[in-house]
């Protein structure tokens, strides 16, 4: 790309969140993902790089590059993404001053080399959140082990949510019968079906069905009359599911292997997950999967935010005292390979020094990130020998899986963490009255009528 002859018109609004506006290339397969300012967006790359991708796996991160862009370029496109934009998000504005952005891959997309099929690639982006229940000898509200925080949080915000760990084809169906702003579809790059907060419309099931269709044609012959519609979304989300549990090797090695998380840990007693399909044993998740290695992430929060912010007034205490130090502890960066050894090499005890503080601190800030990433399977109907194939009776589908939204999680934000925790707990506590919880959630249904009661 040219940097001196780029134009707004060859760029298109893509979607946003908290913090980036993002735009795609009409033609090329790249992304522009307008953030603050060059050292942040470095930050936000390094971030990337040194310490997410080693931890969630190579072929899953894409950390892209940082771009200077033409101030004039920034300031049109702006304005041409503006009347796209949904009105929630609107009370931000893009920085049109910085002139510099992030380079990525359209991963709604696929490499070219995949696509010898007419039908363009459909990209499902989902949210997985947190995938276990806190286990810390630091929690002080007995519920906190017993109701997951996603949970208490949705409750808190009276919006339902989805919980992948634990109720994934479950929960790929309450997503797409009541989708809020954890589920994305995309077909050749365009945004086909999502949340009332970021779509123009409600989404429509119907809709979504149509656009499949062709995807799974030999569904329509199989179930002749029979809830056409209703197969198509099955194949549907069992593609989804094969994506998100095939791991690494899994599918050339025969069986995947599983690690079983819920055998010796308890499950959250709020989520509308049906117990039955639970204690058949339905909850493991391949060793090298996508899923796997987030929860692997999200775990290095072994102390709960009850556990780190003890530690993180130790740090500032140390800090008010020797405010130099605040670089040799990189609490704000350089995110680089020695950050990632204080991730990696904090002590397991506390030792009462400042080093162990900041190691746990550190890797509290990273399981936060992977406790807020968004996970993107992008498949395409493929030819008979491609590589990277799901293995299902009929269609074929090749595909790709990425983890996007790696940004830091900020420092400073461990008091307002811990004290919207506090909120949240209260919150729940008070608003069930507090008996304990596991007679409240006995029925699947009990557990949705109360988390749609508020
Ligand atoms: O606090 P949560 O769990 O609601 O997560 C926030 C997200 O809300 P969600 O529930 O996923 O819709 C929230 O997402 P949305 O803005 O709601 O799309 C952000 O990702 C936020 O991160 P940050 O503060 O921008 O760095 C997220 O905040 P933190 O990850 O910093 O807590
Ligand atoms: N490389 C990419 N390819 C395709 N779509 C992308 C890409 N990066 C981001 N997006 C889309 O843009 C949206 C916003 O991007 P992103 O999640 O990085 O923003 P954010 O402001 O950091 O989000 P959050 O509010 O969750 O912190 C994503 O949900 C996704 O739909």
């Amino acid at each position: 790309m040219e940097l001196d002859k780029m134009d707004e018109n060859d760029w298109k609004y893509h979607g946003e969140g908290n913090k980036s506006l993002v735009v795609s290339h009409l033609q090329v397969c790249i992304h522009i993902n307008s953030k603050q300012a060059f050292r942040h967006i470095l930050n936000i790359v390094d971030y990337s790089k040194y310490v997410m991708k080693p931890l969630l796996g190579e072929k899953y991160v894409h950390s892209g590059e940082v771009v200077k862009l033409p101030l004039d370029f920034v300031r049109q496109l702006s304005l041409k993404v503006q009347q796209e934009r949904p009105e929630l998000r609107c009370d931000k504005v893009m920085d049109t001053f910085s002139g510099c952005g992030l380079c990525l891959p359209n991963l709604t997309q696929l490499p070219l080399h995949h696509l010898r099929d007419h039908r363009p690639p459909i990209c499902v982006e989902i949210k997985p959140k947190c995938g276990f229940l806190p286990f810390s000898r630091h929690i002080t509200k007995e519920c906190k082990r017993k109701v997951c925080r996603f949970c208490m949080h949705q409750h808190y915000k009276a919006k339902v949510k989805p919980d992948f760990f634990k109720r994934m084809y479950v929960a790929l169906k309450n997503l797409l019968e009541e989708p809020q702003n954890n589920l994305k579809i995309f077909k050749g790059g365009e945004l086909i079906f999502s949340c009332k907060d970021d779509a123009k419309q409600q989404p429509e099931l119907n809709d979504l069905i149509q656009h499949l269709r062709p995807y799974f044609s030999h569904s329509n012959g199989l179930y002749n009359g029979h809830q056409p519609g209703k197969a198509i979304l099955n194949e549907f989300i069992q593609v989804i599911c094969s994506a998100l549990l095939s791991g690494g090797d899994s599918n050339r090695s025969g069986e995947p292997r599983k690690v079983h998380l819920s055998e010796s840990r308890p499950h959250c007693e709020a989520s509308p997950f049906p117990r039955d399909l639970l204690r058949n044993g339905n909850h493991g998740l391949p060793k090298d999967s996508v899923l796997a290695k987030i929860l692997q992430v999200q775990m290095l929060d072994n102390l709960d935010i009850e556990g780190i912010y003890p530690l993180y007034k130790r740090v500032e205490q140390y800090l008010e005292e020797f405010p130099k130090e605040r670089n040799r502890l990189q609490i704000d960066g350089p995110y680089n390979e020695s950050f990632m050894d204080k991730v990696k090499n904090c002590p397991t005890e506390d030792d009462g020094s400042v080093e162990y503080a900041v190691g746990k601190v550190h890797q509290y800030r990273v399981a936060m990130t992977a406790k807020d990433c968004s996970v993107m399977i992008t498949f395409a109907p493929c030819e008979e020998d491609e590589e990277q194939q799901l293995k299902l009776e009929k269609p074929r589908f090749t595909y790709s899986i990425s983890i996007l939204d790696l940004d830091p999680k900020p420092y400073e934000g461990i008091p307002h963490q811990y004290k919207l925790d506090t909120k949240i707990v209260n919150y729940y506590l008070r608003s069930t009255q507090a008996p304990p919880p596991s007679s409240l959630y006995k029925e699947r249904q009990e557990c949705t009528l109360l988390f749609h009661a508020v």
